[in-house]
């Protein structure tokens, strides 16, 4: 995809899914947290840039940096996406964006966060598109994100059972990605370990690093927690949503 052409408006809910980047169905799972709680960091930046930081401003992002991300991965072939949140405006935005909002359930036995969402929409996918053979696990934030990467990384990441690519600076993941094989379909619901220092974690649960040598796919690898993160996103370019949605602050 280039950022130039998006049209939102389009309603792959009935697809079942197309092939995507190495010829196997995807399905892909992302998760945003409450609207009104996300992008804590982000707050102060609002405040300087644009002299205010109410809840509406901070939530417009989240909602465009995640349009962005789904619209890239529809770019890239993948049109199985679920999208775990407890917030009932992020779920309506996935379902107009022609994917499917999940509610996320937090139990005292399952616990909550990020993984647990993870897993929560891996289990959930995995059931209702029983015929793909990739789970990835992309997060939500990453508006500067090409479909070329995506496709990139998508034709690569199966040489492996379980692989992983970085964030620009090495120490979290923007993507996680499973491949089935037949006789142990639920292998990948428990397998993110996102959250400080993911790819560690997920080099010692034996994922493959995709690019250790961080030289490609910077615009993939931009999730947008800080004001240095979102500069580094805005140069790269960022996705139609987004640009919208700051242009508008
Ligand atoms: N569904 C769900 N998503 C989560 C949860 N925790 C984090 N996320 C999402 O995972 C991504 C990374 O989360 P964090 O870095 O913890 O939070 P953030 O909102 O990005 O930023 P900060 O508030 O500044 O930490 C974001 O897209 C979040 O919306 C959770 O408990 N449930
Ligand atoms: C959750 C992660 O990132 P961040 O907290 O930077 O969004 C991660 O890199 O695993």
């Amino acid at each position: 995809m280039d950022h130039s052409a998006v049209d939102l408006s389009v309603d792959l809910s009935a697809a079942s899914g197309s092939p995507a980047a190495g010829g196997a169905t995807v399905a892909a799972v992302l998760a945003v947290k409450s609207l009104h709680r996300a992008k804590s960091r982000l707050a102060a930046t609002l405040a300087t840039a644009f002299g205010h930081d109410d809840p509406t401003t901070r939530s417009s992002l989240v909602l465009a940096m995640f349009l962005d991300t789904v619209e890239a991965l529809r770019g890239a072939g993948v049109s199985r996406v679920v999208v775990v949140s407890p917030d009932d405006d992020v779920l309506a935005a996935a379902q107009r964006a022609g994917t499917h909002g999940l509610p996320e359930v937090v139990s005292p036995t399952a616990g909550s966060g990020l993984n647990v969402a993870f897993g929560h929409g891996a289990r959930w996918a995995r059931e209702t598109w029983p015929d793909s053979t990739r789970v990835v696990f992309v997060q939500a934030d990453l508006p500067a994100a090409t479909s070329g990467s995506l496709r990139e990384v998508l034709h690569e990441a199966p040489a492996h059972r379980l692989s992983f690519l970085t964030d620009r600076d090495g120490s979290g993941t923007v993507l996680l990605h499973g491949t089935f094989t037949p006789d142990d379909p639920g292998a990948f619901d428990d397998a993110p370990r996102f959250g400080p220092g993911s790819a560690a974690a997920h080099r010692a649960a034996g994922a493959v690093e995709l690019d250790p040598a961080h030289t490609r796919w910077t615009d993939l690898r931009t999730d947008v927690d800080t004001a240095t993160d979102l500069d580094a996103a805005r140069s790269l370019g960022l996705g139609p949503h987004t640009a919208d949605a700051l242009s508008r602050l």
